[in-house]
Protein backbone atom coordinates (compact mmCIF):
# COMPACT_ATOMS: atom_id res chain seq x y z
CA UNK A 1 0.00 0.00 0.00
CA UNK A 2 1.17 3.35 -0.82
CA UNK A 3 0.19 6.60 0.71
CA UNK A 4 -0.11 9.74 -1.12
CA UNK A 5 -0.33 12.90 1.50
CA UNK A 6 -2.04 15.92 0.18
CA UNK A 7 -0.51 19.12 1.18
CA UNK A 8 -0.19 21.84 -1.38
CA UNK A 9 -3.78 23.19 -0.92
CA UNK A 10 -3.04 27.54 -0.29
CA UNK A 11 -5.65 27.53 2.90
CA UNK A 12 -6.74 30.99 2.16
CA UNK A 13 -8.90 30.61 5.02
CA UNK A 14 -6.86 30.92 7.54
CA UNK A 15 -5.97 34.66 6.93
CA UNK A 16 -3.56 36.31 8.15
CA UNK A 17 -1.46 33.92 9.11
CA UNK A 18 -1.74 31.86 6.05
CA UNK A 19 -0.49 33.34 2.97
CA UNK A 20 0.64 32.01 -0.68
CA UNK A 21 3.62 30.04 0.73
CA UNK A 22 3.03 29.12 4.37
CA UNK A 23 -0.68 28.21 4.34
CA UNK A 24 -3.02 26.33 6.88
CA UNK A 25 -0.90 23.16 7.47
CA UNK A 26 2.45 24.93 8.31
CA UNK A 27 0.91 27.38 11.25
CA UNK A 28 2.03 26.12 14.97
CA UNK A 29 -0.91 26.16 16.48
CA UNK A 30 -1.73 22.66 17.92
CA UNK A 31 0.49 21.17 20.80
CA UNK A 32 2.19 17.93 20.95
CA UNK A 33 2.29 15.53 24.26
CA UNK A 34 4.85 18.00 25.45
CA UNK A 35 3.32 20.70 24.89
CA UNK A 36 5.46 22.00 22.07
CA UNK A 37 3.64 24.43 18.93
CA UNK A 38 3.06 21.84 16.31
CA UNK A 39 1.52 22.63 12.90
CA UNK A 40 -1.05 20.53 11.18
CA UNK A 41 1.61 18.52 8.89
CA UNK A 42 3.94 17.85 11.50
CA UNK A 43 0.62 16.24 13.83
CA UNK A 44 -0.22 13.89 10.72
CA UNK A 45 3.40 12.91 9.79
CA UNK A 46 3.88 12.25 13.59
CA UNK A 47 0.82 10.20 13.46
CA UNK A 48 2.20 8.52 9.87
CA UNK A 49 5.43 7.82 11.91
CA UNK A 50 3.23 6.23 14.31
CA UNK A 51 0.96 4.02 12.93
CA UNK A 52 4.01 2.66 10.57
CA UNK A 53 3.02 4.43 7.12
CA UNK A 54 5.48 7.33 7.05
CA UNK A 55 7.81 5.20 5.16
CA UNK A 56 5.68 4.18 2.24
CA UNK A 57 4.26 8.14 2.15
CA UNK A 58 4.78 10.53 -0.56
CA UNK A 59 3.64 14.17 -0.20
CA UNK A 60 2.01 16.26 -2.84
CA UNK A 61 2.86 20.00 -2.13
CA UNK A 62 3.35 23.20 -4.37
CA UNK A 63 6.40 24.33 -5.37
CA UNK A 64 6.19 27.22 -3.14
CA UNK A 65 5.57 25.12 -0.23
CA UNK A 66 8.64 23.03 -0.37
CA UNK A 67 11.08 25.06 1.55
CA UNK A 68 9.13 25.58 4.69
CA UNK A 69 7.65 21.50 4.05
CA UNK A 70 11.46 20.65 4.61
CA UNK A 71 11.84 22.69 6.93
CA UNK A 72 9.35 21.56 9.36
CA UNK A 73 9.94 17.63 8.65
CA UNK A 74 12.62 16.04 7.71
CA UNK A 75 11.91 14.44 4.70
CA UNK A 76 13.91 13.66 1.80
CA UNK A 77 13.40 15.27 -1.62
CA UNK A 78 12.41 11.21 -3.16
CA UNK A 79 9.09 11.55 -1.06
CA UNK A 80 7.65 14.92 -2.78
CA UNK A 81 6.19 15.11 -5.33
CA UNK A 82 6.23 19.22 -6.56
CA UNK A 83 2.72 20.28 -7.97
CA UNK A 84 4.14 22.80 -10.73
CA UNK A 85 1.38 24.67 -10.49
CA UNK A 86 -1.82 24.78 -8.21
CA UNK A 87 -4.92 23.11 -10.02
CA UNK A 88 -6.91 21.59 -7.68
CA UNK A 89 -6.65 17.65 -6.35
CA UNK A 90 -7.40 16.02 -9.47
CA UNK A 91 -4.45 17.26 -11.01
CA UNK A 92 -2.39 16.62 -7.72
CA UNK A 93 -3.37 13.04 -7.53
CA UNK A 94 -2.73 12.32 -11.14
CA UNK A 95 0.67 13.82 -10.92
CA UNK A 96 1.22 11.33 -7.39
CA UNK A 97 0.14 8.90 -9.03
CA UNK A 98 2.51 8.79 -12.18
CA UNK A 99 5.68 9.61 -10.01
CA UNK A 100 4.48 6.34 -7.45
CA UNK A 101 4.45 4.47 -10.70
CA UNK A 102 7.34 5.73 -13.33
CA UNK A 103 9.49 6.98 -10.37
CA UNK A 104 8.64 4.83 -7.44
CA UNK A 105 8.15 1.82 -9.55
CA UNK A 106 4.79 0.97 -7.67
CA UNK A 107 3.23 -1.77 -9.40
CA UNK A 108 -0.22 -0.81 -10.97
CA UNK A 109 -2.09 -3.28 -8.71
CA UNK A 110 -0.79 -1.75 -5.97
CA UNK A 111 -3.44 -0.06 -3.65
CA UNK A 112 -3.01 3.96 -2.84
CA UNK A 113 -4.50 5.73 -0.22
CA UNK A 114 -4.86 9.36 -0.40
CA UNK A 115 -5.36 11.84 2.72
CA UNK A 116 -5.91 15.50 3.34
CA UNK A 117 -3.62 16.84 6.00
CA UNK A 118 -6.06 18.92 8.03
CA UNK A 119 -7.68 15.93 9.35
CA UNK A 120 -7.78 16.33 13.32
CA UNK A 121 -7.92 12.83 14.38
CA UNK A 122 -6.40 10.23 16.61
CA UNK A 123 -4.24 7.53 15.33
CA UNK A 124 -7.24 5.08 14.96
CA UNK A 125 -8.14 7.06 11.80
CA UNK A 126 -5.14 5.86 10.46
CA UNK A 127 -6.02 2.42 11.46
CA UNK A 128 -9.20 2.66 10.24
CA UNK A 129 -7.83 3.78 6.74
CA UNK A 130 -5.52 1.36 6.48
CA UNK A 131 -8.16 -1.47 6.07
CA UNK A 132 -9.46 -0.14 2.85
CA UNK A 133 -6.49 -1.96 1.21
CA UNK A 134 -8.77 -5.17 1.88
CA UNK A 135 -11.53 -3.92 0.48
CA UNK A 136 -10.01 -2.72 -2.47
CA UNK A 137 -8.44 -5.93 -3.48
CA UNK A 138 -10.92 -7.87 -2.06
CA UNK A 139 -14.08 -5.94 -3.33
CA UNK A 140 -15.44 -5.12 -6.72
CA UNK A 141 -15.40 -1.99 -5.72
CA UNK A 142 -12.92 0.86 -7.21
CA UNK A 143 -12.65 3.53 -4.86
CA UNK A 144 -12.94 3.09 -0.92
CA UNK A 145 -13.90 5.82 1.07
CA UNK A 146 -14.25 6.70 5.10
CA UNK A 147 -17.04 8.36 6.28
CA UNK A 148 -18.14 10.12 9.75
CA UNK A 149 -21.59 11.11 10.77
CA UNK A 150 -22.43 14.40 10.02
CA UNK A 151 -22.75 17.19 13.06
CA UNK A 152 -24.83 19.65 10.65
CA UNK A 153 -25.95 20.06 7.44
CA UNK A 154 -22.46 21.34 6.08
CA UNK A 155 -22.46 22.43 2.16
CA UNK A 156 -18.83 22.11 2.44
CA UNK A 157 -18.07 18.47 2.32
CA UNK A 158 -19.01 15.17 0.32
CA UNK A 159 -21.93 12.66 1.05
CA UNK A 160 -21.59 9.40 0.88
CA UNK A 161 -24.99 7.73 0.96
CA UNK A 162 -24.98 4.43 1.92
CA UNK A 163 -26.90 1.89 0.29
CA UNK A 164 -26.51 -1.68 1.55
CA UNK A 165 -24.07 -3.79 3.81
CA UNK A 166 -22.09 -6.57 1.96
CA UNK A 167 -20.84 -9.08 4.08
CA UNK A 168 -19.60 -11.89 1.84
CA UNK A 169 -17.03 -10.11 -0.83
CA UNK A 170 -14.23 -8.26 1.19
CA UNK A 171 -12.82 -9.81 5.10
CA UNK A 172 -14.34 -6.03 6.19
CA UNK A 173 -18.09 -5.18 6.05
CA UNK A 174 -18.38 -1.91 4.69
CA UNK A 175 -21.50 0.02 2.73
CA UNK A 176 -21.67 0.44 -1.13
CA UNK A 177 -22.53 4.31 -1.85
CA UNK A 178 -23.32 6.59 -3.58
CA UNK A 179 -21.48 10.25 -3.61
CA UNK A 180 -22.81 13.86 -3.80
CA UNK A 181 -20.18 16.42 -3.34
CA UNK A 182 -20.82 19.71 -1.72
CA UNK A 183 -24.76 19.62 -2.00
CA UNK A 184 -26.82 22.50 -0.78
CA UNK A 185 -28.24 23.05 2.27
CA UNK A 186 -31.90 21.78 2.05
CA UNK A 187 -30.41 18.51 0.37
CA UNK A 188 -27.65 17.91 2.98
CA UNK A 189 -30.23 17.88 5.53
CA UNK A 190 -32.36 15.46 3.19
CA UNK A 191 -29.45 13.56 3.00
CA UNK A 192 -28.38 13.61 6.45
CA UNK A 193 -32.16 12.35 7.36
CA UNK A 194 -31.51 9.20 5.17
CA UNK A 195 -28.24 8.19 6.93
CA UNK A 196 -25.62 9.76 4.83
CA UNK A 197 -21.97 9.92 5.79
CA UNK A 198 -19.67 13.02 5.55
CA UNK A 199 -16.79 12.09 3.24
CA UNK A 200 -13.18 12.44 4.87
CA UNK A 201 -11.18 13.25 2.02
CA UNK A 202 -9.47 9.73 2.30
CA UNK A 203 -9.47 7.89 -1.52
CA UNK A 204 -8.55 4.35 -1.42
CA UNK A 205 -7.88 2.66 -5.39
CA UNK A 206 -5.76 0.42 -7.42
CA UNK A 207 -3.25 2.27 -9.18
CA UNK A 208 -4.03 0.72 -12.24
CA UNK A 209 -7.66 2.09 -11.68
CA UNK A 210 -6.21 6.06 -11.56
CA UNK A 211 -3.85 5.25 -14.83
CA UNK A 212 -7.49 4.26 -16.78
CA UNK A 213 -8.72 7.69 -15.84
CA UNK A 214 -6.16 9.07 -17.37
CA UNK A 215 -6.28 7.38 -20.41
CA UNK A 216 -9.80 8.22 -20.32
CA UNK A 217 -9.17 11.68 -20.25
CA UNK A 218 -6.52 11.24 -22.88
CA UNK A 219 -3.51 12.42 -20.09
CA UNK A 220 -0.50 10.46 -20.45
CA UNK A 221 0.62 7.98 -17.46
CA UNK A 222 4.32 8.66 -16.90
CA UNK A 223 5.57 11.11 -14.89
CA UNK A 224 7.60 13.04 -16.85
CA UNK A 225 4.71 13.58 -19.77
CA UNK A 226 2.16 14.29 -17.39
CA UNK A 227 4.27 17.33 -15.75
CA UNK A 228 4.98 18.56 -19.01
CA UNK A 229 1.20 18.63 -19.56
CA UNK A 230 0.36 19.72 -15.98
CA UNK A 231 -0.99 23.01 -16.66
CA UNK A 232 -3.16 21.07 -19.48
CA UNK A 233 -5.64 19.44 -16.76
CA UNK A 234 -8.84 20.29 -15.74
CA UNK A 235 -8.42 22.60 -13.16
CA UNK A 236 -10.92 20.65 -10.47
CA UNK A 237 -11.51 18.39 -7.34
CA UNK A 238 -10.94 14.69 -7.72
CA UNK A 239 -14.26 14.57 -5.26
CA UNK A 240 -16.12 16.27 -8.89
CA UNK A 241 -14.08 15.05 -11.35
CA UNK A 242 -13.22 10.89 -10.08
CA UNK A 243 -15.48 10.22 -6.96
CA UNK A 244 -19.02 12.06 -8.34
CA UNK A 245 -19.18 9.93 -11.54
CA UNK A 246 -17.99 6.45 -10.13
CA UNK A 247 -20.66 4.03 -8.81
CA UNK A 248 -18.65 1.38 -7.79
CA UNK A 249 -18.09 3.07 -4.26
CA UNK A 250 -17.20 1.25 -1.14
CA UNK A 251 -17.33 3.29 2.30
CA UNK A 252 -15.93 2.19 5.54
CA UNK A 253 -17.77 4.49 8.60
CA UNK A 254 -15.16 5.60 10.91
CA UNK A 255 -16.69 6.69 14.07
CA UNK A 256 -14.34 8.45 16.67
CA UNK A 257 -13.83 11.78 16.52
CA UNK A 258 -13.06 13.49 13.04
CA UNK A 259 -12.72 16.87 12.81
CA UNK A 260 -11.25 19.52 9.35
CA UNK A 261 -9.50 22.18 11.12
CA UNK A 262 -9.11 24.63 7.91
CA UNK A 263 -11.41 27.23 9.32
CA UNK A 264 -10.60 29.49 12.73
CA UNK A 265 -13.63 28.27 14.33
CA UNK A 266 -12.68 24.66 14.43
CA UNK A 267 -9.15 25.01 14.63
CA UNK A 268 -9.29 27.49 17.56
CA UNK A 269 -11.05 24.34 19.04
CA UNK A 270 -8.16 22.64 19.06
CA UNK A 271 -5.82 24.93 20.66
CA UNK A 272 -5.10 24.54 24.29
CA UNK A 273 -4.44 28.21 25.23
CA UNK A 274 -6.40 30.89 24.51
CA UNK A 275 -3.39 33.30 23.66
CA UNK A 276 -0.94 33.20 21.71
CA UNK A 277 1.79 35.44 20.83
CA UNK A 278 1.68 38.87 22.83
CA UNK A 279 -1.75 40.63 24.26
CA UNK A 280 -4.62 39.90 26.76
CA UNK A 281 -8.13 39.15 26.69
CA UNK A 282 -10.30 39.46 29.22
CA UNK A 283 -12.32 37.12 31.68
CA UNK A 284 -15.56 37.84 29.94
CA UNK A 285 -14.21 37.56 26.85
CA UNK A 286 -15.95 33.70 26.47
CA UNK A 287 -14.65 31.48 23.50
CA UNK A 288 -12.40 34.38 22.26
CA UNK A 289 -9.07 33.62 21.49
CA UNK A 290 -6.06 35.74 19.90
CA UNK A 291 -3.23 34.32 17.87
CA UNK A 292 -0.26 37.38 17.34
CA UNK A 293 2.66 37.20 15.54
CA UNK A 294 3.29 40.46 15.47
CA UNK A 295 5.71 42.15 18.35
CA UNK A 296 2.99 44.35 19.79
CA UNK A 297 0.52 43.72 22.08
CA UNK A 298 -3.02 43.34 21.65
CA UNK A 299 -5.84 43.80 23.76
CA UNK A 300 -9.33 42.03 23.53
CA UNK A 301 -12.33 43.16 26.23
CA UNK A 302 -15.82 41.94 26.55
CA UNK A 303 -15.88 40.05 22.85
CA UNK A 304 -16.81 36.99 22.76
CA UNK A 305 -16.78 33.83 20.29
CA UNK A 306 -14.36 35.68 18.40
CA UNK A 307 -11.41 35.40 16.90
CA UNK A 308 -8.22 37.57 16.73
CA UNK A 309 -5.36 36.78 14.28
CA UNK A 310 -2.71 39.13 13.13
CA UNK A 311 0.57 38.78 11.43
CA UNK A 312 2.73 40.69 9.12
CA UNK A 313 0.41 39.96 6.21
CA UNK A 314 -2.93 41.38 7.96
CA UNK A 315 -5.29 41.27 11.31
CA UNK A 316 -8.57 39.43 11.72
CA UNK A 317 -11.30 40.40 13.52
CA UNK A 318 -14.05 37.61 13.21
CA UNK A 319 -16.88 36.32 15.06
CA UNK A 320 -16.08 32.79 15.12
CA UNK A 321 -19.60 31.42 13.76
CA UNK A 322 -18.68 34.14 10.47
CA UNK A 323 -14.86 33.24 10.38
CA UNK A 324 -15.53 30.39 7.21
CA UNK A 325 -16.86 33.32 4.76
CA UNK A 326 -13.15 35.17 5.11
CA UNK A 327 -12.26 33.84 1.51
CA UNK A 328 -14.59 36.66 -0.44
CA UNK A 329 -13.80 39.27 2.43
CA UNK A 330 -9.94 38.99 1.58
CA UNK A 331 -10.18 37.99 -2.48
CA UNK A 332 -9.29 41.61 -3.55
CA UNK A 333 -5.24 41.84 -0.98
CA UNK A 334 -2.95 40.67 -3.11
CA UNK A 335 -0.06 42.24 -1.23
CA UNK A 336 3.25 39.87 -1.21
CA UNK A 337 3.51 37.66 1.68
CA UNK A 338 5.12 39.49 4.52
CA UNK A 339 6.66 36.87 6.41
CA UNK A 340 8.16 33.31 4.74
CA UNK A 341 9.18 30.16 6.20
CA UNK A 342 12.03 28.89 3.78
CA UNK A 343 14.91 25.74 3.75
CA UNK A 344 17.41 28.09 5.39
CA UNK A 345 15.03 29.84 7.87
CA UNK A 346 12.15 32.84 7.98
CA UNK A 347 12.21 36.63 7.00
CA UNK A 348 9.74 39.35 7.60
CA UNK A 349 9.27 42.27 5.78
CA UNK A 350 9.92 44.93 8.35
CA UNK A 351 8.93 48.41 6.03
CA UNK A 352 8.01 48.86 2.25
CA UNK A 353 7.80 51.85 0.54
CA UNK A 354 7.62 53.05 -2.91
CA UNK A 355 8.79 56.10 -4.00
CA UNK A 356 6.85 58.30 -6.47
CA UNK A 357 9.92 57.66 -9.31
CA UNK A 358 8.85 54.19 -9.16
CA UNK A 359 11.67 52.99 -7.28
CA UNK A 360 10.64 50.49 -4.23
CA UNK A 361 12.39 49.78 -1.04
CA UNK A 362 12.07 46.81 1.18
CA UNK A 363 13.38 46.02 4.75
CA UNK A 364 13.56 42.25 5.80
CA UNK A 365 15.01 41.08 9.15
CA UNK A 366 16.15 37.29 7.93
CA UNK A 367 17.26 34.68 10.12
CA UNK A 368 19.21 31.97 8.71
CA UNK A 369 19.58 28.62 11.48
CA UNK A 370 22.80 27.71 11.61
CA UNK A 371 24.69 25.40 8.94
CA UNK A 372 21.84 26.57 6.51
CA UNK A 373 22.43 28.49 3.53
CA UNK A 374 21.24 30.92 1.13
CA UNK A 375 21.99 30.06 -2.48
CA UNK A 376 24.46 31.69 -4.35
CA UNK A 377 22.88 33.97 -6.89
CA UNK A 378 22.13 37.04 -8.46
CA UNK A 379 19.31 39.96 -8.37
CA UNK A 380 18.62 41.70 -11.70
CA UNK A 381 16.45 44.14 -10.27
CA UNK A 382 17.63 45.36 -6.92
CA UNK A 383 20.85 45.52 -4.81
CA UNK A 384 20.96 44.93 -1.63
CA UNK A 385 22.49 46.36 1.73
CA UNK A 386 22.83 43.61 4.69
CA UNK A 387 23.58 44.30 8.01
CA UNK A 388 24.83 41.26 9.74
CA UNK A 389 23.19 41.39 13.67
CA UNK A 390 23.66 38.45 15.30
CA UNK A 391 26.09 35.80 14.79
CA UNK A 392 28.60 34.60 12.22
CA UNK A 393 28.74 33.16 8.49
CA UNK A 394 31.02 32.48 5.46
CA UNK A 395 30.24 34.90 2.85
CA UNK A 396 30.58 34.76 -0.53
CA UNK A 397 30.67 37.90 -3.47
CA UNK A 398 31.68 37.40 -6.59
CA UNK A 399 33.86 34.55 -6.42
CA UNK A 400 35.38 35.70 -2.90
CA UNK A 401 35.00 34.35 0.37
CA UNK A 402 35.33 36.16 3.57
CA UNK A 403 34.07 35.83 7.35
CA UNK A 404 31.61 37.96 8.70
CA UNK A 405 29.79 39.03 11.61
CA UNK A 406 28.13 41.33 13.96
CA UNK A 407 28.22 44.77 13.11
CA UNK A 408 29.50 44.03 9.66
CA UNK A 409 27.65 45.78 6.68
CA UNK A 410 27.73 44.20 3.30
CA UNK A 411 27.24 45.77 0.03
CA UNK A 412 25.51 43.86 -2.82
CA UNK A 413 24.92 45.88 -6.16
CA UNK A 414 22.84 44.73 -8.57
CA UNK A 415 24.03 42.07 -11.26
CA UNK A 416 26.56 40.92 -8.00
CA UNK A 417 26.89 37.28 -7.18
CA UNK A 418 26.39 36.74 -3.27
CA UNK A 419 25.47 33.86 -1.06
CA UNK A 420 25.61 32.97 2.74
CA UNK A 421 26.21 30.64 5.27
CA UNK A 422 25.34 30.63 8.95
CA UNK A 423 28.15 29.12 10.97
CA UNK A 424 26.11 30.31 14.49
CA UNK A 425 22.70 31.51 13.65
CA UNK A 426 22.30 34.54 11.76
CA UNK A 427 20.37 37.65 12.07
CA UNK A 428 20.66 40.25 8.57
CA UNK A 429 18.92 43.42 8.82
CA UNK A 430 18.69 43.90 4.70
CA UNK A 431 17.67 46.47 3.00
CA UNK A 432 16.31 45.96 -0.69
CA UNK A 433 16.51 48.94 -3.72
CA UNK A 434 15.10 48.74 -6.93
CA UNK A 435 12.96 49.22 -9.45
CA UNK A 436 10.40 45.96 -8.76
CA UNK A 437 10.89 43.95 -5.56
CA UNK A 438 9.94 40.50 -5.79
CA UNK A 439 11.00 37.47 -4.41
CA UNK A 440 10.97 35.99 -8.44
CA UNK A 441 13.90 38.40 -9.04
CA UNK A 442 16.66 35.52 -8.00
CA UNK A 443 19.36 34.08 -10.36
CA UNK A 444 20.23 30.99 -8.48
CA UNK A 445 23.58 29.70 -9.98
CA UNK A 446 23.69 26.80 -6.75
CA UNK A 447 22.34 25.86 -3.89
CA UNK A 448 23.54 23.96 -1.42
CA UNK A 449 27.08 25.09 0.29
CA UNK A 450 28.90 22.17 -1.00
CA UNK A 451 28.18 23.41 -4.36
CA UNK A 452 28.85 26.26 -3.46
CA UNK A 453 32.62 25.81 -2.53
CA UNK A 454 33.51 23.27 -4.90
CA UNK A 455 32.64 25.95 -7.84
CA UNK A 456 34.84 28.19 -5.70
CA UNK A 457 37.88 25.61 -4.98
CA UNK A 458 37.86 25.32 -8.57
CA UNK A 459 37.96 28.91 -9.31
CA UNK A 460 41.06 29.50 -7.03
CA UNK A 461 42.79 25.93 -7.55
CA UNK A 462 46.68 26.34 -6.57
CA UNK A 463 48.72 24.61 -9.22
CA UNK A 464 51.57 22.78 -7.59
CA UNK A 465 54.63 22.25 -9.86
CA UNK A 466 56.93 19.27 -8.56
CA UNK A 467 60.75 20.92 -8.58
CA UNK A 468 62.33 17.40 -8.71
O1 LIG B 1 17.17 31.77 -3.01
P1 LIG B 1 17.26 31.64 -1.54
O2 LIG B 1 18.44 30.82 -1.15
O3 LIG B 1 15.99 31.17 -0.91
O4 LIG B 1 17.53 33.11 -0.98
C1 LIG B 1 16.57 34.13 -1.03
C2 LIG B 1 17.09 35.36 -0.33
O5 LIG B 1 18.20 35.85 -1.06
C3 LIG B 1 18.84 36.99 -0.52
O6 LIG B 1 19.87 37.38 -1.36
C4 LIG B 1 17.87 38.12 -0.34
O7 LIG B 1 17.46 38.61 -1.59
C5 LIG B 1 16.67 37.65 0.44
O8 LIG B 1 15.75 38.70 0.53
C6 LIG B 1 16.03 36.45 -0.23
O9 LIG B 1 14.93 36.02 0.54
Amino acid sequence: MQVVLLSGGSGKRLWPLSNETRSKQFLKVLQDSEGKNISMVQRVWGQLINVGLASQTIIATSKSQVDILQNQLSVGPNSLVIEPSRRDTFAAIALASTYLYSVKGICPDEVVIVLPVDAFVENSFFERMKELEDIILHSNANLALLGVKPTYSSTKYGYIIPEKVFHNDSAIPFLASEFIEKPNESTAERLIEKGALWNCGVFAFKLSYLQSILQENNLPIHYNELLKQYNEIPCTSFDYAVVEKENKIATLPYEEDWKDIGTWNTLTEEMNSKIIGKGNVSQDSVNTHLINELDIPIAILGITDAIVAASPDGILVSSKAKSSNIKSMTECFDDRPMYEERRWGWYKVLDYVKFDDGNEVITKRLCIAKGKNISYQIHLKRSEVWTVVKGTGEFIKDDELMIVGNGDVLVIPIGTKHGIKAITDLEIIEVQSGSELSEDDIVRYCETWDEIKAHYNELHEVSYVRVE
